[in-house]
């Protein structure tokens, strides 16, 4: 277990490749890094059916627990480990299962609205914004949803226009003024190297970690195969 020193909070609408420049700029230094989906912190709406669930707002501010996501950082800014919830996209709902996360040299915070409330960005030492055009982001939710969240197409584009492109005119694009760093076009590899070196770098003067690098290499902007 380590104190971390280092908190890094990555914004972005949804599909930017928010989870994917997470997980690439990571990669190689996993040990020393604890990533925290924001999406673990959408409220508990268990109490409600299926059907209600589905018809809910989860783009907006109020969609998560914003004090136990500050508790949670908190507690493993501080050295304490934390039980972390679980969410399942497919049932819109918190599992009931929770994971004990462990302090490591690094913290990403991760997820639409991670530079939005004013008390979670206190907390971290450097803000970055994914800036990816809205129609690539919109082929890579339809692909997502519809493979792995269990949705259809006219599902997703229900909810595209109700809620997910209104909220985020209104709340996550804004955010972006918070923000130190902006990469343009989600796994922008010159931005995910750099980001990776930082990573390293303060990892290295927290005093471990793995060092190894490896070259970032970028697929099609929609993903799949990129064949046309
Ligand atoms: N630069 C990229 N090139 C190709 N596909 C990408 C890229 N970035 C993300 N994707 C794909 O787009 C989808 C959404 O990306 P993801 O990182 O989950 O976005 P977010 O976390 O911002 O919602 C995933 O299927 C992912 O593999
Ligand atoms: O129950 C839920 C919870 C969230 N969503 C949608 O997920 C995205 C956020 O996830 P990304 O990985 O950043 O895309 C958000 O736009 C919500 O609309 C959901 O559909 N159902």
């Amino acid at each position: 277990m380590s104190t971390p020193s280092f908190v890094i909070g990555i914004a972005g609408g949804t599909g930017a490749g928010k989870t994917t420049i997470s997980r690439l700029v990571t990669r190689n230094v996993e040990d020393a890094v604890t990533r925290i989906p924001l999406d673990n912190y959408y409220v508990d709406r268990s109490d409600l059916t299926f059907e209600r669930r589905r018809e809910l707002n989860y783009d907006h501010p109020d969609a998560f627990e914003w004090d136990l996501l500050h508790t949670h950082l908190e507690t493993l800014v501080s050295g304490q480990p934390i039980e972390m919830p679980q969410y399942d996209f497919e049932t819109h709902d918190r599992t009931s299962e929770r994971v004990r996360v462990e302090p490591t040299e690094v913290i990403v915070l991760e997820g639409i609205l991670a530079l939005y409330d004013a008390d979670i960005r206190g907390l971290l030492d450097l803000k970055v914004y994914v800036e990816t055009d809205a129609d690539v982001r919109i082929l890579r939710r339809i692909r997502r949803d519809v493979g792995d969240r269990g949705r259809d197409l006219d599902g997703v584009i229900d909810q595209y226009l109700s809620t997910v492109k209104p909220m985020h005119e209104r709340f996550i694009e804004p955010s972006k003024r918070h923000a130190d760093l902006i990469i343009p076009e989600g796994a922008n590899s010159v931005a995910v190297d750099l980001l990776a070196g930082k990573l390293r770098m303060e990892i290295e003067d927290s005093g471990d970690g793995d060092r190894d690098t490896e070259a970032t290499s970028i697929e099609s902007p929609i993903g799949g195969d990129g064949s046309s």
